[in-house]
């Protein structure tokens, strides 16, 4: 027996023999919990982290697992450094990021103004709040007033460019060692300078923090600040659509991307705290990572939204490899192969692939005849399309079915404007007016059913285990699934005893969601009560 490898644990405080492992890191051993507390608040709550900071020259700093983390487990919570509204949006609360509605001021319709600044906010609270105290002196005491009207809905206003930036200047005085954190990250400012965007922020901002404000800052100290918060902010947003925002987590930013992350983060509460949360088991000295970009896009749409976004070119095992892991995300059919549909000539798979997805300008050849288009065509023929699902009617699905029906002979069943054309369709049918899954007809339930199970597919492979997407799905499937088994049952297709079988699937798929879904807040009750009607449907005698 290696006796070495049984070595009796210590405990941190006492050394004497432990068996108690702190539930955070896993690292550090107790005798007792009162050992425990006192380790903690003696100093071990700085250290206790699942994560570890590494550095290599090609990828620069990125978060690593210094122990095995379990599915689901939470990772980090962790409070926003500095947050702001994005650099363009509808009038929106500068202390608590809520969008802003009109109201009606000497009759004529306008926004509450702060008294001071006159920048629109909610009323006098919010105006009164300690985010806004010290950036509203430092404008009033430089005569500085904002002069956003309301003009019409959702006009998105530039002006809110200055502040997110202003905020992390002002840290040099009131908090210089989160100045210094947030001055410590990546910017790309190289890579932004000449860009259109901070052509105008070096007219916009640079002047407004220097001849406005009267701010000690130098032209390049300014705009690396936006380049910084291009490089690592979060897009906050709210579940119901209520508030939209960009905030820096000095530490949740040490994750690198991979378009197949291992974690998803969530926001809580009104100070938009992030948590982080695996979304599969990460082992000891693996990387954690996050997505930067859209996941359900194809690859040349991800390569190219990170790199105009965040400066890279990603070359991860999906970037990689020609058919996404299998999905064929960006692929369309072969025209050669299976153009002449309307000749009667039978359906084949062919897909056209790139010949080199990490050059973008590489041409795609079809799999099955070699046939070769060039990268542009992709470009054209993609974009277009992009821009007819984009502009199609959103409130019901006709558009959408017809959108799958035109392309069918061009874009395969996992092609990812199809995809997301299913997924609008998962969304309408049994949700929207009209639409409510008492209202579907038999196909059009079983049409939903279908389209969650070949999303759920694309989910395995494209973002695995228990992220926000598959919940979702699982929690629409079985919602579908038990007003199938109920119609059955009503009409004598099935006996009671296979419409309980197939309701207990049904509880199954609502448990997995449950199991995803419960840690956000908004979720929680509307998971109850559908867990708690299936259990009724279940146990009762009629169904
Ligand atoms: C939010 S920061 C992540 C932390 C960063 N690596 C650092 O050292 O501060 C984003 C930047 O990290 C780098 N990065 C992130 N993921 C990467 C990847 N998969 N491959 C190469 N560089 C990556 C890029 O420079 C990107 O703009």
């Amino acid at each position: 027996m290696d006796y070495t490898k049984r070595e009796m644990p210590v405990c941190d405080v006492c050394q004497r023999p432990a068996n108690q492992t702190c539930g955070g890191c896993k690292i550090v051993y107790y005798c007792s919990k009162a050992h425990q507390k006192h380790a903690w608040k003696e100093g071990h709550k700085f250290q206790c982290r699942p994560y570890k900071i590494e550095f290599s020259d090609a990828i620069g700093r990125h978060m690593v697992a210094t122990r095995d983390i379990k599915q689901g487990e939470i990772i980090l919570k962790e409070k926003p450094t500095v947050s702001g509204p994005r650099i363009s949006c509808p009038a929106s609360c500068l202390s608590c990021n809520k969008k802003l509605e009109p109201i009606e001021v000497d009759g004529k319709l306008d926004f509450y103004k702060c008294t001071s600044c006159k920048w629109p906010m909610c009323g006098l609270d919010c105006e009164m709040a300690e985010p806004h105290k010290e950036e509203c002196k430092l404008m009033t005491d430089n005569n500085y007033k904002c002069d956003i009207k309301y003009d019409r809905a959702d006009k998105m206003e530039a002006a809110y460019c200055v502040i997110a930036p202003m905020r992390v200047l002002l840290l040099k005085r009131s908090n210089p060692r989160q100045y210094e954190s947030v001055m410590s990250l990546e910017s790309h400012l190289e890579d932004r300078i000449n860009t259109p965007l901070y052509k105008v922020l070096k007219a916009n901002l640079v002047t407004f923090i220097v001849r406005v404000l009267r701010l000690p800052f130098d032209e390049e100290t300014i705009l690396k600040v936006a380049s910084i918060f291009d490089t690592n902010s979060f897009d906050v947003r709210s579940h119901d659509g209520s508030k939209r925002l960009r905030a820096i987590f000095v530490i949740a930013s040490m994750m690198n991307h991979n378009c197949r992350a291992n974690t998803r983060h969530i926001y809580i509460g009104n100070d938009n705290n992030l948590v982080l949360i695996a979304t599969v088991p990460i082992a000891k000295g693996e990387m954690i990572t996050a997505t930067y970009t859209q996941s359900l896009y194809g690859t040349l749409d991800r390569r190219r939204h990170i790199k105009v976004n965040k400066c890279f070119d990603c070359d991860c095992e999906r970037c990689k490899d020609p058919t996404e892991l299998g999905t064929y995300l960006g692929s369309i059919y072969c025209s050669i192969c299976n153009g002449s549909l309307a000749n009667n000539k039978s359906k084949t798979e062919a897909k056209m692939v790139s010949t080199n997805p990490l050059d973008e300008s590489s041409p795609w050849r079809c799999e099955a005849c070699g046939y070769c288009i060039q990268s542009r065509q992709m470009f054209w023929g993609n974009n277009a399309l992009k821009q007819e699902l984009n502009t199609l009617n959103k409130s019901g699905p006709k558009g959408f079915e017809e959108f799958i029906d035109k392309y069918t002979v061009t874009l395969h069943s996992t092609n990812h404007l199809v995809i997301q054309a299913k997924l609008a369709l998962m969304q309408i049918y049994g949700n929207y007016a009209g639409y409510k899954l008492t209202e579907l007809s038999d196909n059009l339930l079983k049409r939903k059913i279908d389209i969650c199970h070949e999303l759920l597919e694309v989910a395995d492979n494209l973002e695995p285990g228990w992220t926000r997407f598959r919940g979702t799905i699982l929690l629409e499937l079985q919602g579908a699934m038990t007003m199938q088994t109920k119609r059955e049952f009503e009409a004598e297709i099935i006996t009671k005893a296979g419409a309980q079988d197939q309701l207990m699937e049904s509880m199954t798929l609502l448990q997995e969601a449950t199991r995803i879904l419960r840690i956000e807040p908004h979720m929680k009750e509307t998971l109850e009560t559908k867990l708690q009607e299936l259990s009724t449907l279940l146990d009762s005698t009629n169904l």
